[in-house]
């Protein structure tokens, strides 16, 4: 049977939740693709570990067993593998530490998963490219809103048609807070500090809550499907912070919800990108979000309109979603 070699930098929430699903779905990897997946390296910020055999779950677990200083460019040199899947913090000014992480994955020649998203957003086009080059594939799910298909369905599924418009709720967290604020009259800090300790919510909450995390998956989305460079920095962006109980009371009295969207408008070469809070009627299918669903909404040139609702939104679907790519790697490897 052929070995496929897994490697991970960054190894928290989502890092864990990958490694065990990987540990559950061995037999199914066997049966449907001949394949034995093998956990062969992960590192944190200051230590990790290494074993060309495999790492099992409960030696990953083993934290005080994990090398210290084997991080960074020294685990990259050291590992062996034919898969990465960067699940490091996200920065979105310097892309790091993830950037160093993918460019050496790639130069090294394994396909690459990234669920961070800073380097992406701001090596998105160089980093495709290089791996393009280099005949490996660099996909993004976990980075582009996790379970609600966002790249996938926007390329696979509507290949070929124009995408005039895409309209996206890409934050769980913010749909929480607001759903939470509303329904159940809690203040903004109560709501947030929910999100927090359901691991939806960054380690850093100004990114979901003012508006970055959103920005990020645009800028990651509309240069992955339209091939447009954006800068994270040059979209509009609006805040959750500005929002009043006042006004969220008002809303709902009028029947009306409020979201944090994303949005890109594609016309006659020009393209509009930002995020904005809006508001959707009781008929409108972004209404329909609760808890912290996401959802997306596409308007195409001859393929009419559509709109996906749901996909969790937590450690474990985001690693689902990172192995949603790694299947998607071996199915195009058979
Ligand atoms: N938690 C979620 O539901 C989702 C998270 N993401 C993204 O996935 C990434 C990971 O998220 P979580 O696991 O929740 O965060 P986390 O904070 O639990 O894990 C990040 C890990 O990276 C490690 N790390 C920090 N610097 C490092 C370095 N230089 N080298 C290697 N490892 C380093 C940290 O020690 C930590 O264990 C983030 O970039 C986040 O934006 C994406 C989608 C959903
Ligand atoms: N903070 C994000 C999760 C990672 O992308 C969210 O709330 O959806």
């Amino acid at each position: 049977m052929t070995t496929v070699r897994v490697a991970m930098t960054g190894f928290g929430n989502v890092g864990n939740q990958v490694a065990e699903l990987i540990d559950r779905r061995r037999e199914h990897f066997a049966t449907h693709f001949g394949v034995e997946v093998l956990v062969t390296g992960v590192c944190g910020s200051t230590t990790g570990l290494i074993d060309p055999s495999r790492i099992s779950p409960e030696r990953l677990q083993h934290k005080a067993a994990f090398e210290p200083g084997l991080t960074g460019s020294a685990f990259m040199e050291q590992v062996n593998a034919d898969v990465l899947v960067e699940a490091g913090p996200s920065d979105y000014s310097t892309g790091q530490p993830g950037l160093d992480y993918i460019t050496s994955a790639i130069n090294r020649g394994l396909h690459v998963i990234a669920v961070s998203k800073g380097a992406l957003v701001v090596e998105g086009p160089t980093l495709l490219q290089s791996a393009r080059e280099k005949g490996v594939q660099l996909l993004m799910s976990g980075a582009s809103a996790s379970a609600l298909p966002t790249i996938d369905f926007l390329t696979y599924d509507l290949a070929g048609t124009h995408i005039k418009r895409i309209e996206a709720v890409l934050t769980g967290t913010t749909t929480f807070i607001l759903d939470t604020m509303v329904s159940r009259n809690a203040s903004f800090d109560e709501a947030l500090a929910e999100a927090q300790q359901l691991g939806i919510a960054e380690p850093e909450p100004s990114f979901d809550v003012d508006g970055w995390d959103t920005a990020a998956k645009v800028v990651i989305i509309a240069n992955a499907v339209f091939g447009v460079p954006l800068a994270i920095s040059s979209l509009a962006r609006e805040s959750l912070r500005s929002l009043t109980a006042e006004q969220l009371g008002s809303w709902k009295a009028d029947g009306l919800t409020p979201r944090l969207v994303g949005y890109v408008n594609q016309d006659e070469g020009q393209v509009e990108a930002g995020v904005g809070i809006r508001l959707y009627s009781a008929e409108h299918p972004f209404s329909l979000t609760r808890g912290s669903t996401k959802a997306l909404y596409a308007e195409t040139m001859d393929l009419g309109e559509f709109t996906l609702l749901g996909g969790a939104s937590n450690p474990r679907a985001t690693a689902a979603a990172a192995l949603k790519d790694f299947h998607h790697i071996l199915t195009s490897s058979e």
